[in-house]
């Protein structure tokens, strides 16, 4: 796992956004796999802009999110599909039929599950798994006592999880579904490549639980710490708990793969 961190909050968006725009230039085929959630839209934004400005093209770029609440219609303005709609897909010209989010209103939840799981390997694989992180260490919505291998499934939301999404339904936690379809941990570990971003204080403690801490159930992105290919991007104020800064200074001063993020951001 490599760490770099960015002075703030838009440089962090903006790194996200190049690297993902780096791998579309370099497999314009590539796939994708999205991350939802309020972290994102700024990298999204970046993206769109992108296109718009650079011809940035999306049209062979397969995509898979991470997530979908059970039992929110995809025209429903709450839902995962329509956020991806809103801050994406509907600003690049990729072809619907190109995306894929888990179907939340599937009468089988499990087999939805496993049918998602197939349709990404059928699909060669995810080539840059985008992630962020939950005040509770999930990601997607693998939430503590998730097994570390496991696979696209239903999952019982969390309290902190309904709490800390309730600002993207009407305030109110009890508003936020109790259910959800997620990629599971496993799934999520044999995508190729992984980029993790995290912003914000009330991320600290969380991040400094997942890159100093051990590997634990508890909090599902401690299991990054299995990929051989994984970036943990943050902010300063997501990093401001982190006790091994030293130690990510002198990586970044020696190592060419930071040097060169680095250089990205000037
Ligand atoms: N299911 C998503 C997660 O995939 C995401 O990482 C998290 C972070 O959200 P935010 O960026 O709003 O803090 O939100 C939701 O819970």
């Amino acid at each position: 796992m490599k760490v770099f961190l960015c002075p703030n909050r838009t440089d962090l968006a903006r790194l996200t956004a190049t690297l993902l725009a780096e791998q579309i230039s370099r497999k314009p085929n590539s796939v994708l796999g999205l991350a939802t959630g309020r972290t994102m839209e700024a990298v999204y934004a970046h993206l769109v802009q992108r296109h718009r400005e650079d011809g940035l093209d999306f049209s062979g770029c397969t995509t898979f999110n991470l997530d979908e609440y059970v039992g929110l219609p995809a025209t429903d303005a709450r839902s995962y599909h329509a956020y991806m709609h809103t801050h994406l897909f509907q600003h690049v010209g990729i072809a619907p039929d190109r995306t894929h989010l888990p179907n939340g209103m599937a009468a089988d939840l499990a087999a939805e599950g496993q049918r998602y799981d197939a349709a990404i390997k059928a699909a060669g694989g995810i080539d840059l798994q985008l992630l962020g992180l939950g005040e509770n260490g999930h990601i997607g919505f693998n939430e503590p006592l998730s097994s570390l291998a496991s696979r696209t499934r239903p999952v019982v939301l969390a309290p902190e999880t309904r709490l800390q999404n309730a600002g993207l339904f009407d305030g109110k936690p009890e508003s936020v579904p109790p259910l959800a379809l997620t990629m599971g941990t496993g799934t999520i570990l044999e995508s190729r490549r992984i980029v993790l971003t995290v912003a914000g204080k009330a991320k600290a403690e969380m991040l400094r639980a997942v890159l100093e801490g051990p590997v634990t159930a508890q909090i599902s992105a401690s299991a990054l710490h299995f990929h051989t290919n994984c970036l943990v991007l943050a902010d300063e104020d997501a990093a401001s708990a982190l006790t091994i800064r030293p130690a990510l200074d002198h990586a970044l001063k020696h190592d060419p793969e930071l040097r060169a993020l680095h250089t990205l951001l000037t």
